[in-house]
């Protein structure tokens, strides 16, 4: 990224948001081209620390000079954090970027006092590593250079796609705005059994972080279905298909769906109770 890079100020500096402006910085986008504002003195010393970026304990200050404004605070706490940026953001007239989970585009419209271009972005953490996946829905009053801009933020860190309509949002974070931590419960419990096998901790880790991002890998680069590239590890009468066959007898695809539905759900209903 050039030095005319846009400037992007994050409102909170947690996971979430130091995991995208960790990953835009380490990909080369301009560390004083980022700043990150949150009450918490401390977690921005460590922002400054690590990445360079400037910061402040000052929203408004940091709005006062974005081009993007990437919103990041709980759900929970969106309202009384926006609402009092509003002159702030309607002065700047920034692109909102909101990457709250239930929180929607009218919301989040009626709280920053209407009218901006607003993207609701869902990520997820491993934009650290540049190996993100965003979901971006744009509303009515986003330019198509601004979505373009857009893109080129969340592609720093990973990779990113465009959805028409707002309630697929939701879908995005049942698979992959919450999906690593489905991927970190299924290699922390593949550790543990490794390690009740007496292979010790630090080595089932490695086998099995090399083994996900091996399979990651394949499923990516290759273009062959997963199911066909599982197939392909399964030799008969050998020893997968015991593992397989004792995952689908317990019921596992039952229960991908059961959970990625639930996770639907509770989007779908934290956007009915944050809606004022
Ligand atoms: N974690 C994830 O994997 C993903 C999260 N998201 C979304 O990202 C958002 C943030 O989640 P996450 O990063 O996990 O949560 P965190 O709690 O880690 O981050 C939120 C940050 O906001 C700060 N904050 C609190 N009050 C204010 C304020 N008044 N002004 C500015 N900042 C403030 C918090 O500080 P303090 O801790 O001091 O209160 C905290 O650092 C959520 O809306 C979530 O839905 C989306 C996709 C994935
Ligand atoms: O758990 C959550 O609500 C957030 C949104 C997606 C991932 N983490």
């Amino acid at each position: 990224m050039t030095t005319s890079a846009p400037t992007l100020a994050f409102i909170g500096a947690g996971n979430m948001a130091s995991s995208i402006f960790g990953g835009l910085v380490s990909n080369g986008w301009p560390a004083d081209k980022i700043i990150a504002a949150e009450p918490a003195r401390e977690k921005l010393d460590e922002a400054e620390q690590k990445f360079g970026i400037r910061t402040t304990t000052d929203n408004a200050e940091a709005i006062s000079e974005a081009d993007f404004v990437v919103i990041a605070v709980k759900p929970q706490i969106m309202q009384q954090v926006l609402k009092p940026l509003a002159p702030a953001l309607q002065e700047r007239k920034p692109v909102l970027i909101s990457v709250a989970a239930g929180i929607s585009e009218q919301s989040l419209s009626e709280w920053s006092g209407g009218n901006l271009p607003i993207v609701r972005c869902m990520p997820n953490t491993p934009a650290l590593m540049q190996q993100g996946a965003s979901g971006l829905y744009a509303n009515a009053h986003v330019s198509e250079e601004q979505k373009k801009l857009t893109t080129d933020i969340m592609n720093a860190v990973g990779i990113s796609l465009w959805v028409e309509r707002e309630e697929d949002i939701d879908n995005v974070i049942a698979l992959s705005g919450s999906g690593p931590a489905y991927f970190f419960l299924m290699m922390e419990a593949m550790i543990d059994a490794g390690e009740k096998m007496g292979v010790p901790r630090e080595t089932a880790s490695q086998l099995v972080a090399q083994t996900a991002l091996g399979a990651a890998m394949m499923v990516k680069e290759t273009g062959v279905d997963a199911g066909e590239l599982k197939r392909r590890v399964m030799s008969p009468k050998g020893t997968t298909e015991q593992a397989i066959f004792t995952f689908e007898d317990g019921g596992l695809r039952e229960l991908v769906e059961k959970a990625m539905a639930n996770c639907h759900k509770r989007a779908q209903e934290m956007t009915k109770e944050f809606t004022s």
